[in-house]
């Protein structure tokens, strides 16, 4: 039997060959003189009688004498090593195989959910995706499409109720062409309504339900999985919108090091969540310590093993559109004639309302009064210190109950920790470049402000003509509004300024309240962390990997020791 090393019969004392240690030239003690030496067959040549009574060897080199040069076996011993080296290398293949390919992870399931944000100004239709076999992981839903609905938002159909619905059929297509066909059925669609509908159900609760059936039977007849479309309350619309941005910057779940060394904190590293509409505005946040003073104020929710104690408030007519209109239905209380100079709006700037429908709306309605004239034609006067001062009227801060108010008798705790500021925030924020990486301080955006306040209509509208005129026209007073809630309102300082962080998207998903309640009418947040393996798959690979490399060498090493073939011996004869 021929070996790459020679053969045993060759090498072994009956060629009158000694095993050496190849240092000493001597056999090393206890060693098996027949399996412990291997030379090439070049060797054999020079071999001459076999010494009488070697013990082994004996079938192979009867048969093939050493001079002819032919191959002799192996000793018993010897082969049974090198089967077991052989068996223990191809083990550790298969099992680097099996380790491969049995355990990848299968091919994505996706799975795809749908929410519709009816907003008072307009809607949104959101799809999210995520892969069904980790639904229950943080961080993995994410949107994959947006689609803006035409018209005004649900609550502007109030008197022609039957075309709510079919204002949202162009969204649902677009959807369609999103989702997988055969995935149609299984995915599920929610739609929620905000302020807007809030105050419709507030001034005309007829027409809010007449809506809320029209969008009803739409959503219907779509392919998809219908689950419910609802007016949201200003707490739920807080909180879902604290659950999605803390979801999105993986603050909830946290693993390794980042998780260890989270645990030596006390205090839960949430982000705080300010969402601006244009009807309502929420504040919500982790407090460092919470009061039982304001218990409506309070939610506690349990999430991935978690306990979180989070303060929210939604302030009804706070959004941009409805604080614009308490502003001047305030202006309007101390105007003679159907003129009336307003400094929030840029200089030039010329807007006409109709006062009889002006205070219908509930949140101006405690400010009505007849007045001589149907119309009001309002010029701006671009004067920001004049502006804020206008705004400061609609924040009453003089009474409070409770240790620590917003505005209006509202209770807020201290303020606590970074807050990421969505929706008009950002839109605002953004159009005035005040959104960089590196947040400016207060006074520079309040000069910014100031400076774009001030420049008169003509050149703001020649240089931003692609912007629609109504967002354009508002941006003086949706900054210095912004300002003022942020810091006559929620009492956010100079020092503290920097830590608003304003965002649009976090990854590809928009801030905002929808992801947060999709999630949650999913149940795809747990109360307690689910059991995760606790080894990633490109881990667990690894490791096999690295294994079976060591016990591949471990028996080479030992092969080697054991059979030191010639190459490697010192002094051979
Ligand atoms: N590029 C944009 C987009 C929107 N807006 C304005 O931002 C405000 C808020 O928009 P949004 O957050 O979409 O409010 P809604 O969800 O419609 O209102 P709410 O949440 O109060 O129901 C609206 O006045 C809208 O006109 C803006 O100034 N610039
Ligand atoms: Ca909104």
């Amino acid at each position: 039997m021929a070996t790459p090393f020679g053969m045993r019969g060759l090498l072994g004392p009956r060629q009158g060959l000694r095993i050496q240690d190849g240092l000493s030239g001597k056999a090393p003690q206890g060693m098996h003189r027949g399996v412990s030496s291997f030379r090439g067959a070049g060797t054999a040549a020079k071999m001459t009688s076999p010494p009488l009574g070697a013990d082994d060897a004996i079938p192979l080199q009867s048969a093939a004498p050493a001079v002819t040069g032919t191959k002799p076996k192996m000793s018993t011993t010897r082969k049974i090593l090198l089967i077991l080296g052989f068996l223990s290398t191809l083990a550790a293949i298969a099992l680097i195989t099996v380790a491969v390919t049995q355990n990848q992870p299968l091919p994505k399931n996706i799975k795809y959910g749908i929410v519709l944000d009816a907003g008072s100004s307009h809607t949104n239709l959101y799809v999210y995706e995520w892969p069904a076999e980790k639904e229950n992981d943080t961080g993995v839903v994410q949107q994959v499409e947006v689609c803006k609905v035409e018209g005004p938002g649900i609550s502007g159909y109030s008197q022609t109720t039957e075309k709510a619905g079919p204002s949202l059929v162009q969204c649902l297509r677009q959807a369609e062409g999103v989702i997988p066909l055969k995935q149609h059925q299984e995915t599920p669609v929610y739609l929620g309504a905000t302020a807007g509908m809030r105050l419709l159900r507030l001034e005309n609760k007829d027409a809010a339900e007449k809506v809320l059936s029209s969008v009803e039977k739409t959503l219907r007849s779509a392919p998809f999985n219908f689950q419910g479309a609802r007016i949201i309350s200003g707490q739920e619309e807080g909180a879902y919108g604290w659950i999605t941005i803390n979801y999105l910057l993986g603050n909830f779940k946290q693993s390794g090091w980042k998780k260890f060394l989270h645990s030596l904190k006390s205090v839960s590293e949430t982000s705080g969540a300010l969402d601006l509409g244009g009807a309502s505005t929420q504040i919500t946040f982790v407090p460092d310590e919470i009061s039982s003073e304001s218990p409506q104020n309070l939610l506690y929710f349990r999430l991935y093993g978690k306990d979180y104690r989070v303060y929210t408030h939604s302030f009804l007519c706070y959004g941009k559109d409805q604080a614009l209109q308490q502003k001047l239905a305030r202006d309007l209380q101390s105007t003679e004639n159907s003129s009336l100079f307003d400094p929030c709006f840029h200089q030039g700037y010329q807007r006409t309302i109709s006062v009889s429908n002006f205070f219908k709306n509930p949140c101006t309605s405690v400010e009505k009064k007849q007045f001589p004239f149907s119309q009001l034609h309002i010029e701006g006067e671009g004067n920001y210190e004049k502006c804020r001062r206008n705004i400061q009227n609609l924040f009453n801060k003089t009474d409070c109950p409770y240790s620590s108010c917003s505005f209006n008798g509202i209770y807020l705790p201290p303020l606590q920790g970074d807050f990421g500021a969505f929706s008009a925030f950002y839109f605002v924020m953004n159009f005035l470049n005040l959104t960089s990486d590196d947040p400016f301080t207060l006074d520079e955006v309040a000069s910014a402000i100031k400076k774009f306040c001030a420049r008169p209509w003509h050149e703001v509208k020649l240089q931003y003509h692609q912007i629609k005129e109504k967002y354009l026209s508002e941006y003086c007073f949706s900054g210095a509004y912004i300002l003022s809630l942020l810091e006559n309102g929620y009492e956010f300082t100079t020092e503290n300024w920097k830590r608003i962080h304003f965002l649009g998207k976090i990854g590809s998903s928009d801030a905002g309240w929808t992801l947060g309640y999709m999630l949650n009418l999913t149940n795809m947040i747990p109360a307690e962390e689910p059991p995760a393996p606790p080894l990633s798959y490109g881990s667990y690979v690894g490791l096999m990997v690295l294994c079976s490399l060591v016990l591949v060498s471990v028996i080479l090493l030992a092969w080697l020791l054991f059979h030191k073939p010639k190459c490697l011996q010192k002094g051979v004869v």
